[in-house]
């Protein structure tokens, strides 16, 4: 497991709980220090006591990574390349590796699938995605939940399935990895620009129909990304899209939310202790929109509002007469 914040804790609990051995790599050493001794993470998700005779938290990414059959990388995806730079180009030889991060690489705007598999030469049939509506805080309370793995590899996904599913868990294997990612990236962007709505005073109401119209500017992108027949309403797509524009541990909505209502991006970053994947997602997808010409009016709403410091009220007027 690759990262010290909640959902690779809530991820590695979910794992040794089902009796696999986790390696656990995370940059911070008081951290793993204090796992150690207390058997707890004590940033995230601190209620957890971790089976020290399953997990091996360390700082030590080359060790932790040698002894592994799989690589879970759960690091936010702005600091995926600078996480991952110690290691060698064949390091993962071998692996199957799963990516838990819902965001592009911020700079390269390729989705960090792409980006692994480029970076340690690896088909794209030996990498997956853990996606689905899954918030860690509710995996630490056991509350039932259900995540997707996609693959172009149905076996590897079901073979992680397996890992997950328990008494709380259901998993599911999907063939779709880049439609799988980029709507999870999207995603984020919505939940983001509901929490702006609400920070304004915007009701359920309004962000009904914000929801309604992001579905539709969303299989817009993901159609010009990756055209193929996929079934939006699944629980991987619009399951996610809700629990995290609505969810009150939503990390996009609480940062959105405080954008609306005054909070400028970087004493909302300070405030949170926690990364909102959305403000680095608006940002890659505007970007990479450029040459697509997609029409994405709540995306560029965000964009204008996070890169551009044009007032959220003014954005959301915009934004309010383009829906139906
Ligand atoms: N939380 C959830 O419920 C879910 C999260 N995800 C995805 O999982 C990924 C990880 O997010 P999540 O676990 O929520 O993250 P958190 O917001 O809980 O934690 C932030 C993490 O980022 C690390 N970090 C902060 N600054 C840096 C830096 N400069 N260099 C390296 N690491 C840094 C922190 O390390 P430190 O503590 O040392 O500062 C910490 O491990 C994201 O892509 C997210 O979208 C997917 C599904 C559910
Ligand atoms: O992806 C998630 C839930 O499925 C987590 O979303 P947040 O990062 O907004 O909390």
């Amino acid at each position: 497991m690759i990262g010290g914040g909640s959902w690779a804790t809530a991820l590695t609990k979910i794992l040794s709980e089902n009796g696999a051995r986790v390696g656990w790599w995370m940059r911070n050493k008081d951290d793993v220090q204090h796992l150690l001794r207390t058997r707890h993470n004590p940033r995230y998700l601190s209620s957890v006591a971790f089976d020290l005779s399953r997990v091996f938290p360390s700082t030590e990414l080359k060790e932790t990574v040698e002894e592994a059959d799989w690589l879970v990388l759960a690091v936010p995806a702005a600091f995926v390349q600078s996480s991952l730079d110690k290691l060698d180009r064949d390091s993962l030889k071998n692996k199957r590796v799963i990516s838990a991060i819902k965001g592009m690489v911020p700079g390269k705007n390729v989705l960090v699938t792409d980006y692994v598999a480029e970076r340690f030469r690896l088909a794209h049939e030996r990498i997956g995605v853990v996606a689905g509506p899954c918030h860690a805080e509710e995996v630490a309370l056991e509350k039932q939940s259900y995540l997707t793995i996609g693959s172009p590899s149905l076996g590897l996904a079901d073979d992680f399935c397996h890992l997950l599913r328990n008494r709380y868990v259901k998993a599911y294997p999907m063939e779709d990895l880049d439609g799988i990612e980029y709507f999870a990236v999207m995603k984020n962007i919505i939940a983001l620009t509901c929490g702006i709505a609400h920070g304004l005073g915007y009701g359920d109401n309004f962000q009904a129909v914000l929801v309604s119209n992001a579905v539709q500017e969303m299989r817009r992108f993901v159609h010009a990304m990756n055209p193929q027949p996929r079934d939006l309403s699944a629980s991987a797509y619009l399951g996610d899209l809700l629990v995290t524009a609505y969810s009150q541990f939503s990390r996009n909505r609480t940062f959105g939310n405080m954008i609306g209502r005054g909070y400028s991006v970087k004493s909302a970053q300070m405030e949170m202790n926690m990364v909102a994947e959305g403000y680095y997602a608006v940002k890659s997808i505007h970007e990479l929109n450029k040459k697509l010409g997609v029409h994405m009016p709540i995306t560029s709403a965000a964009y204008h509002v996070l890169y551009e410091k044009i007032s959220p009220a003014v954005e959301l007027e915009i934004l309010k007469e383009k829906f139906r």
